[in-house]
C-alpha cells in the first residue's frame, strides 16, 4: 500500500525535519554599511594584497584581462605596494593598527547604532569592499544574529559602478550561496539628499569658522574615474557635478570662487577633469595665496584625503607661492555625518520598522 506523505510546505510545524536540521533565528533588521576597504597592513605584502584585490575587480580595471594582467601583476605589483604603504604609514591609526578608514567606519557604525536606538530589533555592522572585514563575514554574522532582513548602505553618496555596484556585486556574491537568503535592499546614492548637503553645509561652515583666513577659492574635489566610464553611461559624475552645485548654494558662496574638481587619476588614460592637482597648481600660478580643500564624496577620511590632498596639494599650493591652504574633514563620525546616514537609512526602512 502506498503511504502517502504529509506535505511539509503546508504543514511546516509538524516535525519532518531531520534531527540536525539548521536552527535559524529571525525577525531582526540588520543595517551594513559598505565602505572600500584599506590595507591590513603598511608592509609589502599586505599592501599587495590588498592592491592586487582592488585592481583585479572588473568594475573598477574594464580592460580585457588578458590586457591588463601582465600589466597589474608585472609591473604594478611589483612598484606600487611599496611606495603606497610608505604613504600609507603617514595617515596611519597606529594605536589601532589599521587605516582611518577602517576607524572612521566601525565608529560610524557604533554611531548609528545608537542613532537608530532600537538595538533589540536592529543590528548595524560595517564591511569592506576589499580586505576585512570582508562583506561575506558580516552579512553571514548578521544572518547569525537574526536578521532576514538587510538593508546595505554603499557609503558613496555619489554612485559609480567601481564603487557602489562592486559593493552591491561582492553582498549578492554571498548570497548566491544561500539557500535560504535574508531579503535584502540596497540604499540608493544620496548625493542630493537634502540631509546629506545640509551636513556637509554645517561641518564646512563649522571648519570655515575655526580658520584664521578666508579662502579666496574653495574647491570641492571628488575621487577621479576614467572619463571613458562616464561616456559609457555612469552617472558618477553628473551626481558630483550635482552634489557640488547644491553645497555651494547652501553655503551661499560665491559662484566664481568655487571650483569641482577631480584627484587621484591612475594610468595613462584620460579620467574626469579638472584635475585637482593641476587647478591648485595653476591658482598658486596665478596669485591665489588663501585656498580650501573640500572632498564631499568621502564619507570618511582616507588616503586620498589626508595624505593626497591635505600633504601632496598642500605642498603643490605652498611651492608654488600660495600661503594659506587648508584641508576640511569629511562628514566621518560627526554628529551631522551620522544625522545624514540615519536620514537614509530611516527612509531606506520603510515598511520593514
Ligand atoms: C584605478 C582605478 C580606480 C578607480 C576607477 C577608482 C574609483 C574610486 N575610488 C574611490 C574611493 C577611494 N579610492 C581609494 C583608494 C584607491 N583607489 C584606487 C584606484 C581607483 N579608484 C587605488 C589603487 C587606491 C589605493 C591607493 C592607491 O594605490 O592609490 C580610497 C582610499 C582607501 C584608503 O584606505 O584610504 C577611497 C576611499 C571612489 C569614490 C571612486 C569613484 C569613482
Ligand atoms: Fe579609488
Ligand atoms: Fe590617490
Amino acid at each position: 500500500m502506498n503511504e502517502t506523505k504529509p506535505t511539509a510546505v503546508l504543514q511546516p510545524d509538524i516535525d519532518h525535519r531531520p534531527a540536525d536540521h539548521p536552527k535559524a533565528r529571525s525577525g531582526r533588521i540588520g543595517v551594513l554599511l559598505l565602505n572600500l576597504g584599506t590595507p591590513d597592513g603598511t608592509d609589502y605584502w599586505s599592501m599587495r594584497r590588498y592592491l592586487k584585490e582592488f585592481l583585479s575587480d572588473e568594475r573598477v580595471i574594464e580592460l580585457p584581462r588578458w590586457k591588463w594582467w601582465p600589466i597589474l601583476n608585472l609591473i604594478i605589483l611589483t612598484v606600487r605596494p611599496g611606495r603606497k604603504g610608505k604613504d600609507y604609514q603617514t595617515i596611519w591609526n597606529n594605536e589601532r593598527d589599521e587605516g582611518p578608514l577602517k576607524t572612521i567606519t566601525r565608529s560610524q557604525a557604533e554611531k548609528l547604532a545608537a542613532a537608530l536606538g532600537d538595538p533589540e530589533r536592529i543590528e548595524v555592522d560595517f564591511a569592506m569592499r576589499y580586505a576585512n572585514p570582508t562583506t561575506d563575514s558580516r552579512i553571514r554574522a548578521l544572518l547569525e544574529k537574526g536578521c532576514d532582513r538587510i538593508l546595505l548602505l554603499p557609503l558613496y553618496p555619489q554612485y559609480a559602478a567601481p564603487t557602489t555596484a562592486t559593493a552591491a556585486d561582492q553582498a549578492f556574491r554571498t548570497l548566491m550561496k544561500m539557500r535560504w537568503q535574508p531579503a535584502v535592499r540596497v540604499a540608493p546614492s544620496y548625493h542630493d539628499d537634502p540631509a546629506y548637503i545640509e551636513a556637509l553645509a554645517t561641518s564646512m561652515r563649522r571648519d570655515l569658522a575655526k580658520l584664521d583666513f578666508t579662502p579666496e577659492v574653495i574647491i570641492a574635489t571628488f575621487h577621479g574615474m576614467p572619463q571613458a566610464y562616464l561616456e559609457a553611461g555612469d552617472p558618477y559624475y553628473c551626481h558630483c557635478q550635482k552634489t557640488s552645485r547644491l553645497l555651494r548654494a547652501a553655503l551661499g558662496w560665491p559662484e566664481d570662487k568655487w571650483l569641482t574638481t577631480y584627484q587621484s587619476r591612475f594610468g595613462n588614460d584620460p579620467w574626469l577633469q579638472p584635475y585637482t592637482d593641476e587647478t591648485v597648481k595653476r591658482l598658486a600660478a596665478e596669485g591665489v595665496k588663501r585656498l580650501a580643500l573640500v572632498a564631499p564624496g568621502f564619507s570618511a577620511d582616507c588616503l586620498e584625503t589626508l595624505e593626497e590632498l591635505d600633504g601632496e596639494n598642500r605642498h603643490y599650493f605652498e611651492d608654488g607661492g600660495g600661503e594659506k591652504f587648508a584641508y576640511l574633514p569629511a562628514l566621518n563620525d560627526s554628529d551631522e555625518g551620522i544625522r545624514a546616514i540615519e536620514a537614509v537609512v530611516r527612509r531606506e526602512l520603510s515598511g520593514w520598522l
